[in-house]
């Protein structure tokens, strides 16, 4: 049971922007609300639904109890006023009190909140982007969590993600062979698949038909050959495409499935990252207490070029990268057998060596490994000739990942 309050006033829009103007101003709206904690969690986590029209945002939000939904909407406000938004309208649910404990919530929430309403004096011209408004309040700011600040999972060994620059090199593919691999090595593995443009691990670990179950609110994983697997795929329905979820809101559902779920007694767990470098790989890179980072690429170019980012956004968040794999990167002649790089060689060894990352391994580009995922049975399952390859990568990032064990009295829990 939930109180749903709603502050919705939609008035016209009237400014045009350009697609780059709007990206710019989504993504400052999303670092604000990222930062923005109710408690000592980011509302991000809290957010439902979010619409920009022009200068109006529209949030909804499922708030603690406790918590104050006017205060927020005011500090939001000012907040977000030097990004463009001159309104926010809220649609606020509150858990329903305990019977008998009577309300504790506002008797009268107002219908729209007037983002600078608050502030003594009027924004002296909202049409001017580049006040800085020095009459405004200044703006409440607390800094992101950094790895060293975040406490590790009671239950959870080592959390490594797998990330890429770039989709489509085969990140999903990878992070599924070397889960099993490092299973099949005697570690407790969980996968949670956190790629909200493609979630793939269902099918690939052939327990697309399975939802997870909910026992006292906590998602319980399935077990995929098993491996404890949870993915975002599963919070999905209907119109909820992951295309259209917004930085806080995809965010907000990661965080519920790495926080809400019971996992197991895990020594490892993988996460498949969505590709490429923007807020939401930052959010759980600033949010996830994790051992360190898989970077998956391809010997193309633009690949590589991609990876690189992938590499320096680790190094910003004090991520360390475990290591490069190549996908792709070798062929096997169907006829022969033999294997060749008819890519070129070396894109993943000059990454490596220019940042001073361990190549973990490099992949044959083979249809076998293909069809093995395409019917639910990834390589190192079926123990097929490719299987190698991944038992090869776990077996270093295993190594790797002790070299990266923090002295105990380090705060870091890696
Ligand atoms: N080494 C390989 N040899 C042959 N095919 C491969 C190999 N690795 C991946 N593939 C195939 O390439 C396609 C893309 O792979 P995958 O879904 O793993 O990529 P991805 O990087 O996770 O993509 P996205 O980021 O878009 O989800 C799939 O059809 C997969 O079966």
């Amino acid at each position: 049971m939930v109180a749903m309050f709603n502050f919705m006033k939609k008035t016209p829009t009237n400014k045009p922007e350009t697609p780059e103007q709007r990206a710019a101003r989504d993504s400052a709206v999303d670092k604000v609300l990222l930062g923005y904690e109710v408690g000592t969690v980011s509302i991000a986590t809290m957010v439902t639904g979010l619409n920009r029209d022009g200068d109006q945002l529209t949030l909804d939000l499922r708030l603690p109890q406790e918590s104050k939904p006017e205060a927020i909407q005011q500090e939001l406000g000012q907040l977000l006023h030097p990004h463009g938004i001159t309104t926010i309208h809220m649609n606020v649910r509150l858990p329903a009190p305990e019977k008998g404990s009577g309300s504790s919530l506002p008797k009268k929430m107002p219908k729209t909140t007037n983002a600078m309403d608050s502030q003594s004096k009027p924004a002296a011209n909202p049409d001017d982007n580049s006040n800085n408004d020095n009459s405004a309040e200044p703006p409440i700011t607390k800094a992101a969590p950094t790895q060293a600040s975040l406490a590790a999972h009671p239950r959870i060994r080592h959390i490594i993600v797998v990330a890429s620059g770039k989709g489509g090199v085969g990140k999903s593919t990878t992070t599924v062979n070397i889960a099993l691999a490092l299973q099949k090595l005697g570690n407790r593995v969980g996968v949670l698949d956190a790629d909200i443009y493609g979630p793939s691990m269902p099918t690939m670990l052939g327990v697309a038909d399975m939802k997870p179950q909910l026992e006292n609110e906590q998602f319980v994983p399935v077990d995929a050959h098993g491996i404890a697997m949870l993915s975002i795929g599963s919070l999905l329905d209907g119109d909820n495409t992951p295309v259209a979820w917004r930085g806080p809101k995809a965010t907000g559902a990661l965080m519920q499935l790495y926080n809400q779920t019971n996992w197991p007694q895990l020594d490892y767990l993988v996460i498949d990252m969505p590709p490429g470098t923007g807020d939401i790989q930052l959010t759980l890179a600033q949010r996830i207490p994790v051992t360190g980072a898989v970077i998956v690429t391809t010997p193309q170019h633009v690949a590589l070029l991609d990876a690189q980012k992938g590499i320096e956004m680790f190094n910003k968040t004090h991520i360390p990268v475990l290591g490069v794999v190549e996908n792709m990167a070798l062929h096997t002649c169907s006829n022969c057998n033999h294997t060749e790089a008819i890519f070129g060689t070396g894109g993943g060894e000059k990454i490596a060596e220019q940042y001073h990352v361990p190549l973990l391994g490099q992949l044959p580009l083979a249809s076998g490994i293909r069809a093995q995922v395409d019917k639910g049975e990834p390589s190192v399952l079926a123990d097929d000739e490719f299987a190698p390859y991944y038992l090869s990568i776990a077996k270093n990032i295993e190594t790797n990942i002790n070299k990266f064990a923090k002295p105990v009295d380090d705060k870091r829990i890696f």
